[in-house]
């Protein structure tokens, strides 16, 4: 055996454990387009879903007329709300507490809003049968702002009418939906009324998408025979999709099969249910035959899950030396017709009460009042652990606000702030105990990584040669550190539901020393085949490459509420290492068994235990493995296996400092990112290639967001940036270079230290991109403006402040 010829540190690198910057095992598969997605799904028989959607905000649905529809060739059935009141499915709950139509009952509140559901032999003919379906609306009037909606005499809402009471307290108005509230808010408003200086600003993050490559879609198959229905879709959550699915119904769980094949991206986006999902289910019942709904881009933009649309009303309190007192937010949140947000039940404005940041506030009180409007409903986390982006975004804004008043550096306004890493574990003002942190160390590194005291003269220099006429270039430096909060988690905080926000791990080793591994996760490109092999790897000592990762299969994969709010390792990725930790036990006493010593007189070496003091005595995992199939110690059972389901004792805190420099040309409105760095602390980090791509990701995502993606409409209601054309995607030829760093601070309760970092980069760069605008022209008098920062409105900014002569 030439395992024994090898060091120690040459067995652990063959086994790719943690650490390793494993290439990506999924891509094999993907670069030679050989993945599986929904829509590459085909069974004998199958039939196509298609959509017959409101070209009104508002209106009264009054007839629906399916005759020419159901006379074309090929059209098989046409569904309406009234064909699925007997069923009781013409509505559906949300993950929010509030109910949904699944297709129009009398009216319709956003325009794209799922009025019919045609059936028919293939996709071509649904669609001409859909504009063939002839729908009477008579408009009602629009509200599309928010503070309009709550002032207005217009009832969206006619099925709530009368009700005061909603699922998160009592409603204010026929348009209101909840009010949360957080912190202390006497004692903030004393802090306010006795400080030095109080900045007080409106921060609006504006409405977006998630907008993944792949849209929504779902098949269905029901067979009658065995009774058991088989649903592919592309959801984030598949097992809780199941219970939902049972749970409205009626459908015996057990005979309910979810399926999330591969998935093009997620970004929060799949995580709700959506109308499609029922249709293609009520109408496989129906016609006993498969069904395929896929959307189209134009129906994802305007009809799936938006993000954001919160307007935060900020005052930050602090001494004339910069030290904060006090922070004071009230945020009114614009849901659209539906509140369909994915947040955990508790958490009406998830965990918006992050936003106290990365300071050491000592008072603070949160607020947040949501509101329905004729826009479509969501409120996701894209690519942010619930409305976390939304709370960084505020406190970084709200810092350099203050920053301002108080005439001082933001670099220098942070550093006197921030939590220090003895303070940890620290408990904050609006609730959270943050597990960890060391945010000293990271800004000053970041801050040295790029100079900042140069950059600054640079900035300078250039506002005079600016005002002296020698240039039309501004410079911006955007600074940023952020706290995510990621892990949901702890049940005893954490459900969806009534689904405790636990999550799991089994794990099968073969007797040849192979392994199956299989999660209550699932990956839309996140690579968990590859890092959680990893994780298995460096806990058991079998190489990654020897391990299959299996997702999203609710018939084999043990129970799970999914992949988002980067919730899968820090909650999956330790049910995984607590998995493997039952089969070292195990394999242990085997080991010592074959030895012929006592269990506790051998140690764990890589991949193998040894006799104690005598290292050349020992059995490899693999030995193990084989053992455990035919010499299992006499009482002992046979096999290798394991299983751990996780209830984290709290979630973990990544955190990062992200700096943007950008160059802004005052006469045309455009920018270019010169430099973006990017520091970030996910603890214990698995594989760093795979983190590397994750923040490249998350801040292109993030330059997006902040530098014009928008979903827009217009008075009407109408959306304005309902296609690609509109609605900004960042090509590789908008899309800067970036550069990564790191530190490492291990978060204290996890079985690995790790901490999430997909969302990270989203949370930490929307605010870096847009504090460089306001930064670029804040030596000209810019205070606050609002995202997105597109050409045309850095141009009106530059405009307004005289800078066009
Ligand atoms: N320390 C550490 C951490 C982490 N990691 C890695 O990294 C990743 C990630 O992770 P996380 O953070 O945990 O997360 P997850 O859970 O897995 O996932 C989720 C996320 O993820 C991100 N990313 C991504 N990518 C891709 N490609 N795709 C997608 O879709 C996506 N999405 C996004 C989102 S949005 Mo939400 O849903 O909004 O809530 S949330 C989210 C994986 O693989 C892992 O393993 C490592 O390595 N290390
Ligand atoms: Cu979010």
């Amino acid at each position: 055996m030439n395992d024994q010829t090898l060091t120690a540190e040459e067995r652990a690198a063959n086994l790719k454990g943690m650490g390793c910057a494993r290439k990506r095992v999924e891509d094999v598969r993907f670069t030679q387009g050989k993945g599986n997605y929904v829509d590459d799904i085909k069974m004998d028989g199958m039939l196509f879903g298609d959509f017959v959607r409101s070209p009104y905000a508002h209106a009264r649905v009054k007839s629906v007329n399916k005759e020419a529809a159901l006379a074309l060739p090929g059209v098989i059935a046409v569904l309406t709300a009234e064909d699925l009141a007997p069923l009781g499915l013409h509505w559906m709950p949300t993950l929010a507490g509030d109910k949904q139509m699944v297709l129009a009952d009398g009216k319709v509140l956003f325009q794209g809003q799922e009025v019919a559901f045609v059936v028919a032999e293939d996709r071509y003919i649904a669609a001409d049968a859909a504009e063939l379906v002839d729908v009477d609306y008579e408009e009602l009037p629009v509200i599309t702002d928010p503070f309009e909606s709550l002032k207005s005499d217009v009832v969206l809402r006619e099925d709530l009418e009368g009700q005061t009471e909603g699922a998160h307290g009592p409603r204010k108005h026929h348009n209101h939906i909840f009010t949360w509230e957080q912190g202390d808010k006497d004692a903030t408003e004393a802090v306010l009324a006795e400080a030095d200086v109080v900045a007080e600003e409106m921060v609006y993050y504006h409405r977006t998408h998630p907008c993944p490559l792949e849209t929504c879609g779902s098949v269905a198959s029901m067979d009658k025979v065995t009774g058991k229905l088989t649903l592919y879709g592309t959801f984030q959550a598949p097992h809780a999709i199941r219970t939902v699915v049972s749970l409205i119904s009626g459908i015996a769980e057990h005979n309910i099969r979810v399926i999330s094949p591969d998935i093009g991206g997620g970004f929060g986006n799949k995580v709700g249910a959506y109308a499609g999902y029922v249709c293609s289910v009520v109408a496989s019942i129906v016609t006993g035959k498969p069904v395929k709904w896929v959307e189209d881009r134009m129906e994802n933009l305007m009809s799936t899950a938006f993000a954001r649309d919160y307007w935060m009303q900020g005052k930050i309190a602090a001494t004339k030396e910069g030290k904060i007192t006090g922070l004071w937010c009230h945020t009114t949140a614009d849901h659209g017709g539906f509140d369909a947000c994915a947040d955990p039940t508790k958490f009406p404005a998830g965990f918006m009460n992050i936003c106290t940041g990365s300071y050491d506030i000592p008072m603070a009180y949160l607020a947040v009042d949501g509101v329905y409007t004729n826009k479509a409903p969501g409120g996701v986390a894209y690519r942010c652990s619930f409305r976390v982006t939304e709370a960084a975004y505020f406190i970084e804004r709200m810092i350099e606000v203050l920053a301002i008043k108080l005439n001082m550096d933001a670099a220098e306004l942070r550093r006197i702030n921030f939590i220090k890493a003895d303070q940890f574990p620290y408990q904050s003002a609006l609730g959270w105990e943050y597990d960890s942190g060391d945010y000293h160390t990271a800004w000053e590194k970041a801050l040295k990584a790029v100079d900042y005291d140069s950059l600054r003269a640079e900035q300078a220099q250039r506002v005079e040669d600016f005002k002296a006429g020698k240039t039309r270039k501004v410079l911006g430096i955007g600074l940023t550190h952020f706290t995510e909060i990621v892990g949901a988690g702890p049940v005893k905080n954490c459900d969806i539901l009534g689904l405790g926000m636990f999550d799991s791990c089994e794990i099968r080793i073969h007797p040849t020393g192979s392994a199956i591994a299989r999660l209550g996760t699932i990956s839309q490109g996140q690579g968990h085949a590859t890092t959680f092999a990893q994780i298995i790897a460096s806990e058991i000592g079998l190489p990654a490459d020897d391990i299959t990762l299996e997702e999203g299969d609710t018939d084999t994969a043990p129970y799970g509420l999914g992949t988002y709010g980067s919730r899968s390792t820090p909650v999956a990725g330790a049910a995984t290492a607590m998995a493997a930790r039952k089969i070292r036990a195990k394999a242990q006493m085997i080991a010592a068994y074959l030895l012929e010593v006592h269990d506790n007189d051998v140690e764990w070496d890589v991949d193998r235990f040894a006799v104690k003091g005598a290292p050349e005595r020992f059995k490899t995992m693999k030995e193990i493995a084989f053992a455990a199939y035919n010499q299992a110690i006499p009482g002992l059972e046979p096999g290798l296996e394991a299983v751990s389901y996780y209830d984290p004792p709290n979630m973990t805190y990544p955190f990062g400092a992200y700096i943007c420099v950008m160059e802004i040309d005052v006469d045309t409105g455009e920018w270019e990112v010169r430099q973006f760095y990017a520091l970030d602390d996910c603890g214990t980090r698995i594989n760093p290639m795979i983190i590397e791509g994750q923040v490249h990701g998350g801040v292109t995502e993030a330059l997006a967001i902040a530098m014009g993606q928008e979903i827009a409409y217009d008075e009407m209601g109408n959306i304005k940036t309902g296609t690609l054309m509109d609605f900004f995607i960042p090509t590789a030829w908008e899309t800067p270079n970036y550069t990564t760093d790191h530190t490492v601070t291990p978060s204290p309760h996890h079985p690995i230290g790790a901490k999430g970092v997909g969302e990270s980069p989203n949370v930490g760069g929307v605010p870096a991109f847009s504090n460089a605008v306001h930064d670029a022209f804040r030596p000209f008098g810019l205070v606050q403006s609002h995202m997105p920062h597109d050409h045309w409105r850095i141009w009106k900014i530059a405009n307004n402040l005289g800078m066009h002569g």
